[in-house]
């Protein structure tokens, strides 16, 4: 595979405040001045201790969180797209398209079932029902499990089979770049194992994948750089005027 030497996505002095509005305007920066580059087919692990902020800087990649300082970019063949300030509706095509995520923990919607969440990416992307309930039951079947449960909507599962129904879901789009918040947390070793071979198949695919592993094993097997946030994160709390109380607190 050939690494383009473009950097498919970059953050230049980045930095993430939050406001609290119920609380006076507290704000509490927890980001502050954190550049970074990763490549298609290049795996970046976010390294630092509990509470550094890396979830909030995924959520700041997935649109959850707003970016409150500094650029970040996605680069495509026809030129960057600055993610600050982006309206929703671009953030909602560039989640179906461009950006998956693998969250800790499983959004689980009642009488859905197992199989139905994990295709529902690749439905919202107009894809043939048949294909992807058999890509869905296919990646289903590789993370052991059990096929009696396909049908069935996750909410009763163990914390290890969602998990594998949130990686499954987060595997099947094959977008570009994938945002990975502990995926392998709650597995076991074979399972583990799994996750650590759907990590490197997509980088040969060429996916560019930013991810917290908190498994030192796994973590040495799929990343290409370390990120250390202790040198970028400056967590402090700061009593303040709230600017805008109409804002979200985010
Ligand atoms: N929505 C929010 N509002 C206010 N503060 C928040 C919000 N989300 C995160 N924080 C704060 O930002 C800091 C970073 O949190 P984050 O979850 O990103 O840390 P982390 O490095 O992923 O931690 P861990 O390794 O324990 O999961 C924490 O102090 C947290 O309390």
């Amino acid at each position: 595979m050939t690494l383009l030497t473009q950097p498919f996505l970059s953050a230049v002095a980045l930095g993430k405040t939050f406001v609290l509005h119920g609380q006076g305007g507290l704000r509490i920066e927890v980001m502050r001045d954190l550049s970074l580059s990763l490549r298609p087919g290049e795996c970046l692990v976010l390294t630092g201790r509990s509470g550094i902020g890396k979830s909030t800087l995924l959520k700041m990649l997935h649109g959850n969180y707003r970016i409150t300082d500094g650029g970040l970019q996605l680069h495509f063949d026809d030129g960057p797209l600055d993610l600050a300030g982006l309206p929703s509706h671009a953030w909602h095509v560039l989640r179906r398209d461009v950006i998956g995520y693998v969250s800790q923990f499983l959004r689980v919607v009642p009488r859905v079932s197992a199989e139905e969440v994990v295709m529902e990416p690749l439905l919202a992307r107009g894809a043939d029902a048949v294909e992807a309930r058999g890509r869905a039951q296919a990646l289903l079947a590789r993370l052991n499990l059990p096929e009696r449960l396909w049908s069935l909507p996750p909410g009763t599962f163990s914390g290890g089979e969602q998990q594998r129904v949130n990686i499954a879901r987060g595997f099947i789009g094959e977008h570009p770049l994938l945002l990975l918040d502990e995926p392998t947390a709650s597995l076991d070793a074979a399972n583990r194992e799994v996750v650590v071979q759907l990590i490197l198949e997509a980088k040969a695919h060429g996916t560019a994948l930013l991810g917290i592993f908190h498994d030192e094993g796994v973590r040495d097997r799929v990343a290409d750089r370390l990120l250390s946030l202790d040198r970028h994160m400056k967590a402090s709390m700061t009593a303040a005027t709230d600017p805008n109380p109409g804002e979200s607190f985010r």
